[in-house]
């Protein structure tokens, strides 16, 4: 961490602006070197970028100085503005790296340095990396909350509660020595103890719904061959994803279109019509959309009269499609035409109600696998702790210590090397 780092941190040229940032010890040094001069703290400042080795303007633009401690990375951060041409970048790019000191950041280098100057818990850097993957709405406010330490706070304010308990019971285990035991610290140690057990649970039943969110909701389209459902998938991504053809049996593979229904992020299902076949290219279609559809968010059946779901898709959505062709619609189906676009706007509100249903609301506070493993912990060591211990009530804080630990690894306050490798592999350079 003694190395200064740098990186192009906006997208990829060409573009208006190119951001590249610079963080470390010899910034400011970069800064000078290539403006001759720097703006005060946090002010930008307009002028010529040189090259330190020639001489020669390289691009006219913005410097920012933030002095460490009191910037992202917690380290002397310089920024500049360029014009965002390839050439440009480039030559500034080169620029720096023959300077002394200077080296090109690696993926979320920046981040973790604001990890380690304590800028940023594990909990706010996932929530950070998942506000840059973000392709929602939901996504992103679930995503904002977690990186603004929504999840984190919440953790905090939990830790200090139990280390209340623990002090209550270190209480209770002194006095019993004594012989006297007030049994109202015990009662009130259960009582606080207890609390936190609810307010855990009630968090992680709400994880589901975020881990869902961060994924996006899958919504398998099934049905018989030639039920339309190429056909409809197109309608709704807005364009050609799928073959359409008069032959069933057209779709053999399962295939995936991204859009947003209600302000999540949803995965849609194209999956081979569900028919016998000896064709072994379509058999194997056939396995995976079962498979695909069985675990899927929502399922669209189509068929194009009416023809039941099997058992596994009672739950389905039943639409009847090619309504163009005449015949009956039952009552609990959604009649649809892909042809003339009839009942396709009734589906895709029914489709965004479902939507908002399963990952709609306030951003959920766990939203990841891990947060949720280190969670479930947690609840398990206070619910042990909540158990009769026949009097050693020692043992009783020990799983409150446990329990502590647990929150902990939450947020990053314990081991935590591994975790960050991979959260930090998934963030792009410059972050
Ligand atoms: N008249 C009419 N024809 C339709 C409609 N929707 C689809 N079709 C036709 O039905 C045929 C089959 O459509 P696809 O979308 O390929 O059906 P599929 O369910 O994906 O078929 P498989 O891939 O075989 O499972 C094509 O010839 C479409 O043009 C509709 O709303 N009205």
């Amino acid at each position: 961490m003694s190395d200064t780092i740098f990186a192009l941190s906006s997208g990829r040229p060409p573009a208006g602006v190119a951001v590249v940032r610079i963080s470390g010890p010899r910034a400011q040094a970069a800064g000078l070197a290539l403006a001759g001069v720097l703006p005060p703290p946090r002010l930008a400042r307009y002028g010529a970028l040189m090259d330190p080795a020639s001489g020669e303007v390289l691009d006219r633009g913005l410097l920012l100085f933030f002095p460490g401690p009191a910037s992202a990375t917690g380290e002397d951060v310089v920024e500049l503005h360029l014009h965002g041409g390839r050439a440009v970048v480039t030559a500034v790019l080169r620029a720096l790296s023959g300077l002394p000191g200077l080296k090109p950041a690696e993926a979320g280098a920046f981040t973790r340095r604001a990890h380690a100057h304590g800028k940023l818990d594990l909990a706010e850097v996932e929530g950070l990396a998942d506000l840059v993957a973000a392709e929602s709405e939901a996504q992103r406010r679930q995503a904002l909350a977690i990186a603004s330490g929504a999840l984190s706070r919440r953790v905090e304010g939990w830790r200090e509660g139990l280390i209340g308990a623990l002090a209550l019971l270190e209480a209770t285990i002194d006095f019993s020595d004594e012989g006297d035991v007030p049994g109202d610290l015990a009662a009130q140690a259960a009582g606080v103890i207890g609390g936190l057990r609810s307010d855990l649970l009630s968090a992680l039943a709400d994880a589901a719904r975020g881990e869902r969110v961060r994924d996006g909701l899958v919504v398998a389209i099934a049905g018989p061959p030639n039920a339309g459902k190429s056909t409809l998938l197109n309608r709704l991504a807005g364009r050609e994803a799928a073959i359409v053809s008069p032959l069933p049996g057209t779709t053999r593979d399962v295939l995936e279109v991204h859009l947003e229904l209600a302000g999540q992020a949803v995965t849609l299902l194209d999956t081979a019509g569900l028919r016998e076949t000896t064709d072994m290219v379509e058999a194997e279609g056939v396995r995976r959309a079962r498979a695909r559809a069985e675990g899927a968010d929502l399922v669209l059946w189509l068929s194009e009269d009416a023809a039941p779901p099997p058992a596994v898709f009672s739950n389905a959505i039943k639409v009847r499609t090619k309504t163009d062709q005449g015949g009956a619609c039952p009552a609990d189906w959604l009649g649809i035409s892909a042809a003339t676009g009839a009942g396709i706007e009734g589906l895709v509100s029914h489709l965004e109600r479902r939507a908002g249903e399963i990952g709609g609301g306030e951003p959920a506070l766990v939203t990841r696998e891990r947060q949720r493993l280190a969670l479930e912990s947690a609840t398990a060591h206070l619910e042990r702790a909540l158990g009769d211990f026949g009097g050693r009530e020692e043992l009783r804080a020990e799983e409150v210590r446990l329990a502590v630990r647990s929150l902990d690894q939450t947020i990053g306050r314990v081991d935590v090397d591994q975790v960050l490798d991979a959260v930090f592999s998934t963030f792009c350079i410059g972050k």
